[in-house]
């Protein structure tokens, strides 16, 4: 689905400031993947996700995503196949624009759907995918996104991306924003979402229980380095403790506590 070959990102090349943040990732993202990613401040993770979705040029490597070369791929081109939600829950929806009409963008993935009407028909199928939710937001159609809470909003970003399709899906933290009874919910709607729709993607998060609850996959990145890549029966082994012993054992640096990759 995706493959990373020997991506690198050094920012400032040939300054003082040279800064190699990514160092040779290889990495293939299976379809139906669902891969958490944990790291210490400045591992990489989100020059990753930046990388992959075009924020960002990589300074050498390259991005396939179903076979195809996308490293020189625009990051407006790529976003009809790549999903990305960050921490802030203001960035995913219109604040200004009413439920309805944020749902009508995403439906038509763009703005000329705007001319698209509204009939009853379309505002029952609005209301059928948002009473998954669970947030009473189908009764909500006609307020505008601004008036919800910040887990509502998350949530409905969440939603009206998985709705849009794409092919690889990445979440930048995207409950570290919320309290921890919102984050759940959150986090839970993901899982949920990523099962029924058979999504591919990764979520980068600070919490490590987060990461060995979900997911079928975890990464492990440290100072531009993916250090440890577990799955499948060795992941659903994991404990916290495991996980900081592995980082011990890779690392041999007698320093590092939890703090250090939680923080
Ligand atoms: N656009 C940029 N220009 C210059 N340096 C950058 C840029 N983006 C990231 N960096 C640097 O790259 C390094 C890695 O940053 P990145 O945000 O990818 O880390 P991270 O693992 O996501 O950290 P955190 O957990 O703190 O979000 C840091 O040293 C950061 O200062």
């Amino acid at each position: 689905m995706v493959k990373l070959t020997d991506l690198n990102k050094v920012f400032f090349k040939d300054t003082v400031n040279e800064n190699h943040v990514l160092k040779g990732i290889n990495l293939e993202i299976k379809k139906g993947d669902f891969i958490t990613i944990i790291g210490s401040n400045g591992a990489g993770k989100s020059t990753l996700f930046n990388l992959i979705s075009g924020n960002l040029e990589c300074s050498s490597g390259t991005v396939h995503l179903k076979n195809k070369d996308i490293t020189k791929i625009k990051e407006h081109k790529r976003a009809k196949y790549i999903g990305r939600i960050f921490q802030n829950p203001l960035l995913g929806t219109a604040g200004n624009m009413s439920l309805e009409d944020n749902m009508i963008i995403t439906g038509s993935k763009g703005f000329k759907g705007l001319k698209i009407s509204l009939n009853n028909k379309k505002r029952e199928q609005f209301k059928t995918v948002l009473r998954e939710l669970d947030m009473g937001l189908e009764y909500r159609l006609k307020d505008n996104v601004g008036l919800l809470s910040g887990g509502q909003r998350q949530a409905l970003t969440l939603l009206m991306m998985v709705l849009s399709r794409p092919e690889l899906v990445l979440l930048d933290e995207h409950t570290a924003a919320l309290d921890p009874r919102n984050a759940e919910k959150v986090l839970n709607l993901t899982d949920n979402l990523f099962k029924k729709y058979d999504l591919t993607g990764m979520m980068i998060t600070h919490n490590m229980e987060h990461a060995i609850k979900y997911g079928n996959r975890l990464l492990m990145m440290d100072k531009g380095e993916i250090i440890l890549d577990v799955s499948g029966k060795e992941k659903d082994e994991l404990t916290v403790n495991s996980l900081v012993q592995k980082f011990h054992d890779i690392r041999s640096e007698n320093y590092i506590n939890d703090e250090t990759l939680l923080s």
